[in-house]
């Protein structure tokens, strides 16, 4: 029996995680939920899954959710903030830590993970983003093990077990986003609810916007540069619409890995529980006779340039890294409101990296710096507009 922290689990990878935990109660133990302030729906989790800690980081909803809990009769810890967080993250009955909060939120309890040598199933991508070179470096000091749930680095682990040091490129596929044939005009005028129809993955908001512009698929090239300690331009990224093929692995010898599947996260999900072993799920299994072509293209990044944005940024260095996750948070933010367009997303995020000087990141402190300093000029920026 394996028992499982879920760092966000009111959130769609939260969500799933439990999904994947209830067909399989004899494997796994829910330990510590979660959440920022949907605490209706934390509610119908503690009650199911009667975990030992539950937080809610928002102080206000934490009192609401402590005096509607009060009748259940069962011993739990109820905490919030910050350090409700961490000690989730930390709780010394835990095995895995599932870190799916969305955000660079997720960064300081995942690193709490990490510092404590837990195995962690990373979903949250901002966490390598931001800080990419502190938590490997970490994780490696305690002997923390990260396992990627993020769907294209699962992929990648997958197909990379037994092969590490033969890599020579991976290929990271990208479905091209709800705005695939739109053309530079077209994509000025689309609306948000056009943005949050995904064509294949039913996601959480901030990711599927990602996913509209690209910058998903950068996000996803600086993850994936510190999950496998692979330069810039050892990662390539290829449109696949279909989304079937997850992402894939060139060796030196010409050999190419690729892992396939239906595009359901509970599969990375439930690897990221059961890694090494595999254990049976009955659905999502990939039907070939319903897809009789795969294909493959350049990303564009003319019309989607936040794609070259990431790409720009890691190459700059860590602190660039920080300033366009930070602006881009606020960008999307601003956008989901409905205070900016859908391409505003990228100028803004491209006017904050060029008045960006860089930085040494050696700490986390250094690490909310950068992040700071970028999301105020973000707002800056658009009170000026
Ligand atoms: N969804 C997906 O299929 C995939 C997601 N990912 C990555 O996984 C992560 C989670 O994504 P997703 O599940 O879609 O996100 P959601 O927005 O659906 O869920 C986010 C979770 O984080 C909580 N949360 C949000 N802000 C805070 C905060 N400031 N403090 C504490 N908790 C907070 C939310 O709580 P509440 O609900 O109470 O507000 C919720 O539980 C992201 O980094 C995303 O990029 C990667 C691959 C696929
Ligand atoms: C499910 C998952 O891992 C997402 O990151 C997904 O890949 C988003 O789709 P895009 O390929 O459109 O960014
Ligand atoms: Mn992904």
């Amino acid at each position: 029996m394996k028992n499982i922290s879920i760092l966000g689990s009111t959130g769609s990878i939260g969500c799933q995680t439990l999904d994947v935990i209830r067909n399989n109660r004899d494997e796994f133990n829910v330990c510590a939920l979660t959440a920022n302030s949907n605490i209706d729906i934390l509610y119908k989790q503690v009650l199911e899954f009667d975990p030992d800690i539950v937080v809610v980081a928002d102080y206000e909803k934490y009192k609401e959710f402590k005096s509607s809990i009060a009748s259940y009769n069962k011993h739990i810890e109820i905490l919030h903030g910050e350090d409700g967080l961490n000690c989730a993250a930390t709780y010394e009955k835990t095995d895995i830590v599932m870190s799916a909060l969305v955000g660079i939120a997720g960064l300081k309890p995942t690193y709490s993970a990490v510092e404590k040598g837990k195995t962690v199933a990373l979903a949250n991508k901002e966490t390598l983003v931001t800080a990419g070179r502190i938590v490997t470096n970490t994780a490696k000091e305690k002997n923390a093990f990260i396992i990627p749930v993020d769907s294209e680095h699962s992929a990648i682990f997958q197909c990379i077990d037994r092969n590490r040091e033969f890599i020579s490129k991976i290929i990271l596929t990208a479905s091209g986003g709800p705005f695939r044939k739109k053309t530079a005009q077209e994509l000025k005028d689309v609306t948000l609810s056009d943005a949050l129809q995904h064509p294949n993955w039913n996601m959480g908001k901030k990711i599927t916007i990602d996913s509209a512009t690209l910058m998903n698929k950068g996000l996803e090239v600086i993850e994936a540069r510190w999950l496998f300690d692979m330069a810039a331009q050892n990662i390539q990224v290829y449109i696949h619409p279909e989304s079937i093929i997850h992402s894939m692995v060139e060796f030196i010898d010409g050999a190419v890995l690729a892992q396939l599947g239906v595009p359901d996260m509970k599969i990375p999900i439930q690897y990221s529980l059961t890694y090494p072993e595999r254990i049976v799920a009955s659905d999502s299994k990939l039907d070939f006779s319903k897809h009789n072509s795969l294909s493959f293209g350049e990303p564009d990044t003319d019309r989607f340039p936040c794609l070259k944005l990431a790409y720009d940024a890691l190459l700059d260095g860590d602190s660039s890294c920080i300033a366009l996750n930070g602006a881009n948070e606020v960008a999307v933010s601003l956008f989901l409101q409905g205070k900016i367009g859908f391409t505003e997303i990228y100028d803004m995020v491209a006017k904050v990296l060029e008045g960006h000087s860089k930085i040494n990141i050696n700490s986390l402190d250094d690490v909310f710096q950068v992040d700071n300093w970028s999301r105020n000029v973000a707002l800056e920026l658009y009170k000026k507009r």
